[in-house]
């Protein structure tokens, strides 16, 4: 065979790159990775082998094409055994399982059903209107932002509960995702090194360790997947149980081995999708004040169609292209995933002439794609106009186009389920945004607007770094719209 080793930073022995490993501002290593040594690059751990691939094309082909040879998922002896996160299918192994849970969860995901969200959708932002207007400093506003997504997955699963309590269920999750994210950076938890390690006794590690860690962990992952599973359930049995994720599935599914997959689909629900959502609202805010032209535009589109006496609602998106426009290009330029989730190829392979060995790690750098320059000139720049139609010649988007930006969800078998989801989630609640507020710079203390430059923490979740912005409402009459909304 003519194959060799794809090519990467000079390897030690044994340890191999294990320096050369990103642990923060990852997205902008692996770029600096790709600038040097091309689409594919090739870093070894501890023998373990990890590609990181920064091309479209390869990415369709190996997740695509080949997709059951690179479905799989990593295992980690802290997320999987000790925090005990197995039962989330975005963590499962290529398998009966995962592609069970897959298919019961795309029953309520999936495009012909989104309707019939929509009305929750409307009334979750209405109350986040409300509540930015209520109180609206820039502290409390990415909160209000994060708690209206996280609501409304929450709602949509499993029906309305009372704020308080819902309150504490985020939190709770927002917890087990902190805990979880920190097994992705290598070197983080010693288990991960040492899987041995899991058989130490927590009083024997110092202050509890690592197992202490994950004990609270499965507790709160446990406590935020059974306790609204369990209201739901008791909400049936009393005949009050409003139609949800969750009550649909067990008037559709009846036996008890359903239940279990039931629960563990709907506690997926808010795991995979909140962070993501709210990431990409928070991008937003930063790109309407970093890119006042863009505010501008829509709002001359939203004041056009929707006009000033009435609400934002699901009936215009079809005549909002420059709305539309935006949450492809937030999507875009800050993609919430950057690095996607690591893949897990089982058998040996080859690609574009290199060695993929059995069991290695296949690493998408989404980011770096969906800012290549030939397909998205200038991709730094926030321009929503590279996805409207009536910018190209024949009136139509370049194939490239839209084909690179679907990249976002990631390509083949584990391709996002959210994704018909998450652009009217997305529309609905920025072109409201828009549509009610002013978003814009803080005045400094020479009383003229501080300049916004865009930045993020380039980590495995996409940040923006702290910035200021002043909310303004757009009218006198936006509460007395509000009140008279649901
Ligand atoms: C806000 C925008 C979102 C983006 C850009 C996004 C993107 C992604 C990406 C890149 C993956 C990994 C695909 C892979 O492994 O190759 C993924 C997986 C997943 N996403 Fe999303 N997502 C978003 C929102 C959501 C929402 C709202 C939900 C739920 C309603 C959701 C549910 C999931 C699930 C369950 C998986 C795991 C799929 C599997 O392992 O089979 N996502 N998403």
């Amino acid at each position: 065979r003519n194959t060799s080793t794809a090519p990467g930073p000079p390897k030690l022995p044994l340890i191999g790159n294990l320096f050369d490993i990103p642990r923060s501002r990852e997205v902008l290593a692996y770029n600096a990775m790709a600038d040097k040594y091309g689409p594919i690059v090739n870093l070894s751990v501890l023998g373990k082998n990890i590609f990181v691939i920064s091309s479209a094309r390869i990415l369709l082909e190996l997740f695509g094409q080949r997709g059951t040879n690179y479905s799989g998922r990593p295992h980690s002896s802290m997320l999987h055994d000790l925090m005990d996160l197995k039962w989330i299918f975005a963590f499962k192994s290529y398998g009966s399982s995962w592609r069970d849970n897959r298919k019961m969860f795309h029953t309520q995901f999936q495009e012909s059903v989104l309707p019939d969200l929509r009305p929750l959708q409307l009334k979750s932002t209405h109350a986040m209107l409300r509540t930015v207007l209520a109180s609206p400093n820039m502290d409390d506003f990415f909160t209000h932002l994060h708690f209206h997504v996280g609501s409304c997955l929450m709602e949509i699963t499993y029906g309305p509960d009372t704020a308080p309590r819902t309150a504490r269920l985020i939190g709770m999750a927002d917890d087990v995702i902190t805990a979880w994210s920190k097994v992705a950076v290598p070197g983080s938890y010693i288990v991960d090194v040492l899987p041995i390690f899991r058989f130490l006794p927590e009083r024997l590690i110092p202050g509890g360790g690592f197992k202490k860690e994950a004990r609270i962990c499965k507790a709160k992952a446990v406590e935020a997947r059974d306790a609204p599973f369990e209201r739901v359930q008791a909400e049936m049995a009393a005949g009050t149980a409003p139609t949800s994720f969750v009550s649909n599935l067990l008037n559709a599914f009846g036996t008890d081995a359903d239940h279990e997959m039931i629960k563990t689909c709907a506690g997926t629900v808010y795991f995979a999708g909140t962070e993501a959502l709210s990431v990409c609202l928070q991008a937003f805010v930063m790109a309407m004040v970093a890119f006042p032209d863009v505010q501008k535009k829509a709002q001359a589109e939203l004041d056009q169609v929707v006009g000033t006496d009435r609400l934002l609602d699901f009936g215009d998106q079809n005549v909002l292209p420059y709305c539309n426009a935006i949450v492809q290009e937030v999507l875009r330029w800050n993609p919430p995933a950057p690095l996607a989730s690591p893949h897990l190829s089982v058998n040996p392979d080859t690609c574009e002439g290199y060695d993929i060995p059995a069991n290695s790690l296949v690493v998408p750098n989404l980011w770096k794609i969906l800012h290549d320059p030939e397909i998205f000139p200038n991709p730094a720049q926030f321009r929503p106009e590279r996805f409207l139609a009536s910018e190209y010649v024949g009136g139509k988007l370049p194939r490239e186009v839209l084909e690179t930006y679907e990249i976002v969800f990631g390509p083949g078998r584990r391709i996002c389920p959210g994704r018909y989801f998450v652009p009217a989630q997305l529309f609905i609640s920025m072109a409201s945004i828009l549509s009610v507020f002013d978003l814009s710079p803080v005045l400094g203390a020479d009383g003229k607007k501080e300049k916004v430059e865009a930045n993020f923490t380039y980590g495995l979740a996409n940040h923006p770094t702290p910035f200021k912005v002043s909310v303004t409402p757009r009218r006198a009459n936006v509460q007395e719209l509000l009140d008279a909304a649901e």
